[in-house]
């Protein structure tokens, strides 16, 4: 398949630096256009002059299921079954807390070595809290299915490694945990918007994830969670704040949760992300998400071909076959940290996580294959001259 086909033609609406070449939207999406314009009559016309009637006239406090909707639609919910809010570690405390009292006989959370350390210490927060005896097990990615034995309360897995890119097989892992009697949680961080996925048909209970990545939210965008719909009713939505009751204007001084999934937000929504987000979503209007995977496969096949021709100091520490690859690219390099720092110096911003994984998200919204060819260029420079080895580019800073 010739790349060119595969590129999609929405790089106009994404407003980047001149000369930039952006190989980070898995970790922070850049600027829709659509979100500076939006911000400024957010600001500007709905808090300026609105204050508090923008509540009502502008429908602040429908944002959550508004904007839920929206991601829900590319992660296979049903309408009304995602809502936004908080940060994505404490919507993976919530999905855990309500899995553990759906199996009150077991004790055992299950995860894997490759999940994002945020949701291995909320569980272990979790556990501590409850003190009922309750015990984290982590075990290798591969080995996930046949942990699942009948003494799982909740599979709590992400589904696309954040350092190496893997992907969990969905379908499978829900159906193991389902064998065993286990509520499964996923955690799509990595993955919504960036492959396609279909959570009601994976029959999972939970799904969380964040929209700062892939979604293009903006720095702090807030998370998301899923449950499915069947269970709504009956779910403990352990951090029980006001916004998640049924009646939160009735301010009745004892906690009833909402019907929906509704119950699972908690306070204040966060209006100005959210309206930023919601315009950030404004672009998936014209994208079809098989038509993106396609496009992200051939911009990473290309990067991987380039970068195992011209820098032979380099591992790939992702999987080989695209079908297991989330749309990110990683490489192993001693000095990596360095080579990163090198590279952001020329404008191509990657990035980089311990001890040696050197990290490039492709996002075909925005990048081309014209723009792989040159980051690899660079990428190519910075080894052949040794520009890593430079004091300048081994200080590290506070964010990787
Ligand atoms: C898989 C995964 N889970 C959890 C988090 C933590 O998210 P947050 O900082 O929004 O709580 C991240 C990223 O930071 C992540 O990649
Ligand atoms: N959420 C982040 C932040 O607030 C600062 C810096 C990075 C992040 C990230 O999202 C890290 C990301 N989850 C990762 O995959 O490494």
């Amino acid at each position: 398949m010739d790349n060119a086909k595969r590129e999609l033609p929405i790089k106009d609406q994404f407003i980047l630096p001149d000369g930039m070449i952006y190989l980070d939207g898995n970790s922070l999406g850049p600027l829709p256009k659509a979100v500076e314009a939006t911000l400024q009559t957010c600001v500007r016309d709905q808090w300026g002059q609105h204050l508090i009637k923008g509540w009502n006239l502008d429908d602040w406090m429908g944002q959550p299921m508004r904007v839920g909707n929206l991601v829900g639609r590319l992660i296979g919910a049903p309408e009304g079954s995602v809502v936004m809010g908080d940060t994505l570690s404490v919507k993976v405390y919530q999905a855990l807390a309500s899995a553990l009292k759906m199996r009150p006989d077991r004790k055992v959370i299950l995860s894997d070595s490759g999940n994002f350390p945020s949701d291995l210490y909320m569980a272990q927060g979790l556990i501590a809290q409850l003190a009922q005896g309750h015990e984290l097990k982590i075990v290798a990615p591969e080995a996930v299915s046949a942990a699942i034995t009948e003494d799982v309360a909740a599979v709590m897995i992400t589904q696309v490694d954040y350092r190496t890119g893997r992907i969990h097989d969905m379908n499978a892992i829900t159906a193991a945990a389902h064998a065993a009697g286990a509520v499964m949680i996923w955690d799509l961080a990595h993955s919504a918007g960036a492959i396609p996925v279909d959570i009601a048909a994976s029959g999972a209970e939970f799904a969380v994830g964040c929209t700062y990545k892939y979604l293009n939210g903006g720095p702090g965008a807030p998370a998301f969670i899923y449950a499915r719909p069947d269970i709504v009713a009956d779910l403990s939505t352990a951090l029980s704040g006001w916004l998640g009751h049924d009646a939160p204007f009735a301010f009745e001084a004892s906690y009833r949760p909402a019907a929906d999934i509704e119950r699972m937000r908690v306070g204040t929504p966060p209006v100005l992300q959210l309206a930023a987000l919601e315009a950030a979503m404004t672009v998936w209007g014209e994208v079809d998400m098989h038509d993106l995977r396609a496009a992200s496969i051939a911009l990473s096949e290309l990067f991987i071909a380039e970068v195992e021709a011209r820098c032979p100091a380099l591992e790939l520490a992702s999987p080989r076959d695209s079908a297991q690859r989330g749309s990110q690219v990683s490489f192993r390099f001693a000095h990596g940290y360095a080579a990163i720092q090198a590279l952001i110096a020329q404008d191509v911003i990657g990035d980089f996580r311990a001890p040696d994984i050197m990290r490039f998200g492709f996002t075909p919204l925005y990048l081309d294959s014209d723009d792989v060819r040159r980051a690899v260029d660079i990428l190519q420079n910075v080894l052949d001259a040794r520009l890593w080895d430079n004091p300048a580019f081994q200080a590290v800073s506070r964010v990787t």
